[in-house]
């Protein structure tokens, strides 16, 4: 309920009780009255009637103060005339004339009673009338003050509400500049937040940047590794070859002095050399351990990176979260400032809506502290978060100054690499050019021995207990790099395992790809296009990996594929110097003791072959089909026609087992026209059958007489090998087809190299063991010196 109303239901109202004698005259003086004033009849308010005058209301009063007991009152007189007062005051008295003054007194005497009555009743209302306008006007004074009071009290109240409309109003426009501040200073932060950001992201293409240079030196520090390697492996060779040096031929007895002189040159380069790789060792080591200090601090740096990225995450959301905050307290001040203005529209002074501003004043001011304490957190955060950057980019700093001296030190490194490198290359050519003027002086066959990793088939096959790989390389020494070991089982006979040592000019381990292997008889390769008859060809065991080792696969190519290429483009690469060359090319199998030309067409197929030798070396094949090549792509074609011919089985130890020996040649002749210079070469590329135990492999049938026919064709080898080690008179070339269109290469001027294949299985290690020993005669075998068939045009 409304208070005013409240307050004006307290003030006292005169009552009025009209008694029912005079009712009607004071209702219609009443209506008189207010017409009189013009003034609504039901809102006038009726004067109380407090007591009659006192001597009316007793009546013991003289005549002149007040009615005679027994008289008739005014009352009475109109009930009982029906007369109003103004018919009593109206009337004329009309005597007859002569009347006497006692009659005329006699007459009057009623109407002086009633006009008597009518003054009585006229004074007392009179009376009355003065009383109520006495009471009327305390009760208007008292309205009067009750009004004042109303008046005085809205006053205070409106003053109070107007107060705290202003209090209110401070607090707002207070808390409006506080979220302004707030805003102000949140801008500040996110200012500051994304200037940080941008710096981390600096900090961190920076890290990455650090990371690639340091990934760029581990790869130079590898590169590196592998040159020492090589240039290890090329000292140790240097070693191999300065100490064959000394053993051999006496007829070099006048050479010696110059050879001794260039020997000790290559062996103080090499000791140079190898103090340079060790010292090379030291600095490369020393820069691992750096790198690897580098990569650590980096990992830290890293870490330390993702902290600060945590921290600003949750630094994020505490910005979110004071975001949020901050837009709640501006919700929550439009809010305010629009109950304000309803307040304000209103004119409420309602004190629960004042204390309701105070109460949100008050939470605004404890939220805007809050913010403040949140805010001072987030400064101090920042200020931590600051710190760390600086550290990590202090770090990162030192970091690259490491980085550069490492840079400098492998700079260094790499111009003395380079140095180094130039010197090997140089005593490389050296002791090529003494190795092969020895081998050219020796004249006996080089051999080179592979053994192929060992096949998944053959690690399944071992039985437990079993060491599946029989070989094993010298790790240091003399024959570190042409050295193999094999360990024959024992048996149930009681033998005891046997270890075998090897050594042959080259070794090539499992791992060995075919392009290090090809790296290795590229020169001999070339010397055909000089005008020598070279010879190549892989022996071994069945499975051995002899074709791996020969033709290879599309993405394995061994060394026929690869040393066509070579061919023309070193052929090419002489064209500059007047060079002109022609070649020509077959192909040719033994199978089962008989020539067949592998690249026969139509009338070809069927036909009988025979080899003849004429006196100047030259090899004939009758009616073989020779076919001119401008290039490794027809010689490819021819290739892979060729071995779609080839007879190839399926035998218990390979699946595409090679059934007869796969010869390529490849006749080069050149012409120079300015220096009239003619040269013919030969390159024999030769994929030989594999041996084969036949009471082991369980071979019938067709395969049977083709492993005989193998067997005896590579024993006429072994045969020949054997005869020509031991200088006998007599050399058996023609017991076997093999053996007679080989003579040449043999027995008489070609450069000759044989691989010996080996497999590394312990399963195989006998037939391994048979192998090495072969090779090991052969490698011992002098065939004569090399010429170079060159004619002048
Ligand atoms: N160096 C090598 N690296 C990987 N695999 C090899 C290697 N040498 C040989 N092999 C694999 O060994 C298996 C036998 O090799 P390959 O056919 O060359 O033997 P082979 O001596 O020619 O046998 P055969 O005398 O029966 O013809 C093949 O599967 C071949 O791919």
């Amino acid at each position: 309920m409304d208070g005013t109303m409240r307050r004006e239901s307290r003030i006292p109202k005169p009552s009025l009780a009209v008694s029912s004698g005079r009712a009607a005259l004071g209702d219609k003086q009443n209506t008189l009255s207010q017409k009189r004033r013009g003034a609504p009849l039901e809102t006038v308010p009726e004067p109380k009637r407090t007591t009659a005058p006192a001597a009316a209301a007793s009546g013991s009063g003289p005549a002149a103060t007040g009615p005679v007991a027994g008289e008739e009152s005014w009352q009475d007189i109109a009930e009982r005339t029906g007369m109003a007062p103004e018919d009593v005051l109206s009337r004329r008295l009309v005597f007859k004339k002569g009347t006497l003054p006692a009659k005329k007194l006699e007459e009057m005497a009623p109407v002086i009673k009633e006009l008597k009555a009518l003054g009585w009743h006229l004074k007392s209302e009179h009376e009355r009338a003065a009383l109520d306008a006495q009471q009327w006007k305390s009760h208007g004074e008292e309205l009067q003050r009750a009004a004042e009071a109303k008046a005085e009290e809205v006053a205070g109240q409106e003053a109070a509400a107007r107060a705290q409309v202003e209090e209110a109003k401070a607090a707002l426009s207070k808390a409006e500049a506080a979220g302004a501040g707030l805003q102000e200073r949140l801008s500040e932060a996110e200012a500051r937040l994304a200037e940080r950001d941008a710096e981390l992201s600096e900090a961190r293409r920076a890290l990455e940047g650090r990371e690639g240079e340091l990934e760029k030196a581990a790869a130079q520090v590898e590169e590196r590794d592998a040159k020492i390697r090589e240039m290890e492996e090329v000292v140790r060779q240097s070693q191999r070859y300065s100490s064959t040096l000394q053993g051999y031929n006496t007829s070099l007895q006048n050479d010696i002095t110059a050879e001794k002189a260039r020997r000790d040159e290559a062996v103080r380069a090499r000791e140079e050399l190898q103090g340079q790789v060790a010292e090379l060792g030291g600095l490369v080591r020393s820069g691992e351990r750096m790198l690897a200090l580098e990569k650590e601090a980096a990992g830290k740096l890293r870490e330390e990176r993702e902290a600060v990225g945590r921290e600003v995450a949750v630094l994020r959301m505490d910005l979110d979260a004071t975001r949020a905050d901050r837009e709640r307290i501006t919700a929550e001040a439009k809010e305010l400032k629009e109950e304000l203005e309803r307040i304000r529209e209103a004119g409420g002074r309602s004190a629960e809506t004042m204390e309701a501003i105070a109460n949100s004043k008050a939470t605004l001011e404890a939220q805007l502290t809050s913010q403040r304490a949140l805010l001072d957190a987030l400064r101090s955060d920042l200020g931590a978060a600051r710190e760390h950057q600086a550290l990590a980019e202090s770090l990162a700093d030192s970091r690259g100054r490491q980085l550069d001296e490492l840079k400098s030190q492998l700079s260094t490194l790499q111009s003395s690499l380079e140095d180094a490198e130039r010197r090997v290359f140089e005593s490389e050519l050296i002791r090529r050019k003494l190795h092969n003027t020895i081998q050219e002086l020796k004249g006996n066959i080089r051999v080179f021995c592979r053994v192929r990793p060992a096949l998944q088939s053959e690690l399944e096959a071992a039985g437990s207990g079993t060491e599946p790989v029989a070989t094993s390389f010298p790790t240091a020494g003399d024959l570190l790099g042409r050295g193999v070991e094999i360990v024959v089982p024992g048996n149930l006979s009681g033998q005891a395992p046997q270890k075998h040592s090897f050594g042959f000019d080259k070794v090539f381990a499992p791992t060995a790809t075919q392009e290090s292997v090809f790296e290795e008889i590229s020169e001999l390769v070339q010397s055909a296009l000089d005008g020598h008859k070279v010879c190549i060809f892989a022996y071994g065991q069945t499975g051995s990996g002899k074709t791996y080792t020969m033709l290879g696969s599309e993405s394995q190519r061994g060394i026929i594929p690869r040393a066509i290429q070579q061919i023309f483009e070193g052929s090419r690469a002489l064209g500059t110097q007047g060079w002109m060359f022609t070649m020509q090319a077959s192909m040719l199998e033994i199978y089962n003791e008989e020539y067949k030309d592998l690249l026969a067409r139509g009338k070809g197929t069927g036909k009988k072959h025979n080899v003849v030798h004429d006196a100047s070396g030259v090899t004939t094949v009758s009616d073989l089909t020779l076919v001119d090549v401008d290039g490794p792509s027809a010689v490819q074609s021819l290739l892979s026609r060729a071995m779609e011919k080839r007879s190839v089985g399926c035998t218990a130890m390979n699946e595409q087992s090679s059934r007869s020996h796969m010869v390529f040649s490849l006749r080069i002749d050149g012409v120079n026209a300015s220096s009239q210079l003619k040269v013919g070469g030969v390159l024999n590329l030769i994929d030989l059958a594999g041996s084969e135990r036949v009471k082991e492999s369980g071979a019938t049938g067709v395969r049977l007489t083709e492993a005989q026919n193998i067997n005896k064709s590579l024993s006429a080898l072994g045969d020949v090998i054997f005869s020509l080690a031991n200088k006998d008179k007599h050399v058996p070339f023609r017991n076997s087809k093999l053996t007679w269109l080989l003579q040449p290469c043999l027995g008489g001027d070609a450069k000759t190299l044989m691989f010996v294949n080996v497999s590394p299985a312990t399963e195989y290690a006998n037939e391994s063991l048979c192998s090495l020993r072969f090779a090991s005669k052969v490698n011992a075998c002098e065939i004569g010196t090399a010429r170079r068939n060159v004619k002048t045009a």
